[in-house]
């Protein structure tokens, strides 16, 4: 069997890499155009590959970010993408060596998550990672769909073209939207590719909304699909891809926006909180139909102690949790989770859990009486299940929402 040479990929190296990862979702090569900006977001020593004898067979990336997690603390996070190894060398252990080698780098930089958006549930789980959050994906028929007088109101809304969003976006997101659990930094680069490339960049409609003041406080992106441009019998989607308010005010004022829409007939709205109130801002909350649910953010405690200790934990009686990391074994331990705070413990546990779940539990999208239930946490004390779950309660849902 030929050996893994997996290593940092060399600049000359990263649109093979990139045509590689992309082959591999079944896609095409990037276009000429779209490629300075994707590549901006690469960063040295990153961007990894792993050669059987000379030929490029997988590749994997990570690029720095943040995440804030409960208590609003905001931490250094590895976000994964690009993860790809070629159909005629998969089950070979390409992705486990790589893995291997980019989890370690991500210690390394001092980066206590790493966390992904996974295109198969199946994958990721085997090397520490577990869903942290969900989103939703809602369609409303517009002529359907009425706002309840009870809904807030709202403020000005304004249309944007995309190169006056780039330069406004990023503030209003930053200021708005970055702390909530499960929130990520989104980069200058990311605002580029997501703003500034693809074909359907080309398409891409941006309102802005602003408050009493004057203040932006809120922002919606959305791709429309018209199936009949004659408009007489056919369905005009606007497929949001993107909506954030500050508040609720400024996120009904968006959603009002987008149902008045003049020609429009359904929105399809995807990556949405499970937490927004959309049906009871509806005077009939069937008129919001939901499409699925969806794992959003995978979440991979690289360096537990670190990590669980800038979390913040509600008012309870200390717990013992054993962490099982086979993935990457120092993590394995005994840890003592209080309201003042997380530390390793020599204690006897009162829970098990693995690092998945541990990453599935960190953010407080799943309850612990959740997870003993399906046996993916075991229990040594029983109390211990409702204590550890008020200590790891968050007032709302976790939610990204940002894919990279
Ligand atoms: C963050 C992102 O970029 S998400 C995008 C991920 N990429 C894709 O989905 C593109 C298409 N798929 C691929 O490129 C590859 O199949 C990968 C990357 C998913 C897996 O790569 P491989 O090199 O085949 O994985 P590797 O050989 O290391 O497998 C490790 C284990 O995971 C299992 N596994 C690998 N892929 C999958 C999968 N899609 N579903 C379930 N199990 C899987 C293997 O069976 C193996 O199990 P074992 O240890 O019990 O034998």
């Amino acid at each position: 069997m030929t050996d893994h040479d997996v290593r940092p990929l060399a600049e000359t190296e990263y649109r093979d890499a990139h045509t590689l990862f992309m082959a591999a979702l079944h896609r095409p090569p990037a276009t000429e155009g779209d490629w300075p900006a994707l590549v901006a977001r690469y960063e040295t020593g990153r961007v990894w590959g792993d050669f059987l004898g000379d030929e490029l067979a997988g590749t994997t990336t990570s690029l720095p970010s943040s995440l804030s997690v409960p208590g609003g603390a905001v931490l250094p996070a590895a976000a994964v993408t690009g993860v790809g190894v070629r159909a005629d060398r998969t089950r070979r252990g390409v992705l486990t060596s790589m893995m291997r080698s980019q989890l370690e780098d991500v210690r390394e930089r001092g980066e206590p998550l790493a966390m992904l958006h996974a295109s198969e549930t199946g994958i990721y789980g085997r090397f520490g990672y577990g869903v942290a959050s969900r989103t939703r994906t809602v369609s409303l028929d517009t002529h359907r769909a009425i706002l309840a007088p009870t809904a807030p109101s709202g403020g000005d809304v304004r249309l944007l073209g995309v190169a006056e969003a780039r330069k406004i976006l990023p503030e209003i997101y930053e200021r708005i939207g970055a702390a909530r659990p499960g929130a990520i930094a989104r980069t200058p680069g990311w605002w580029d590719t997501r703003l500034l490339t693809g074909a359907e960049g080309e398409q891409l409609r941006v309102a802005v909304h602003s408050d009493a003041d004057g203040i932006d406080d809120g922002f919606a992106l959305w791709n429309t699909r018209i199936n009949d441009h004659r408009f007489d019998n056919g369905v005009c989607t606007l497929q949001v891809s993107d909506l954030r308010g500050g508040d609720a005010a400024a996120a009904v004022g968006l959603w009002r926006f987008l149902l008045n829409l003049d020609l429009a007939n359904v929105i399809l709205a995807a990556d949405r909180p499970l937490d927004e109130p959309l049906e009871w801002w509806l005077a009939d909350s069937r008129q919001c139909r939901v499409r699925g649910v969806h794992d959003d953010l995978w979440l991979r405690l690289v360096d537990v102690p670190t990590a669980l200790a800038a979390r913040a934990y509600g008012a309870a009686e200390p717990v013992v949790v054993e962490v099982r990391d086979a993935f990457l074994p120092s993590n394995s331990g005994c840890y003592r989770l209080a309201p003042e705070g997380a530390r390793r413990c020599e204690d006897r546990p009162q829970l098990t859990v693995d690092a998945d779940m541990l990453g599935a539990l960190y953010l407080g999208d799943v309850s612990v009486a959740t997870l003993a239930a399906a046996n993916r946490v075991t229990v040594h004390d029983d109390a211990a299940v409702e204590t550890a779950d008020r200590l790891l309660a968050t007032s709302g849902v976790p939610w990204c929402g940002t894919g990279f």
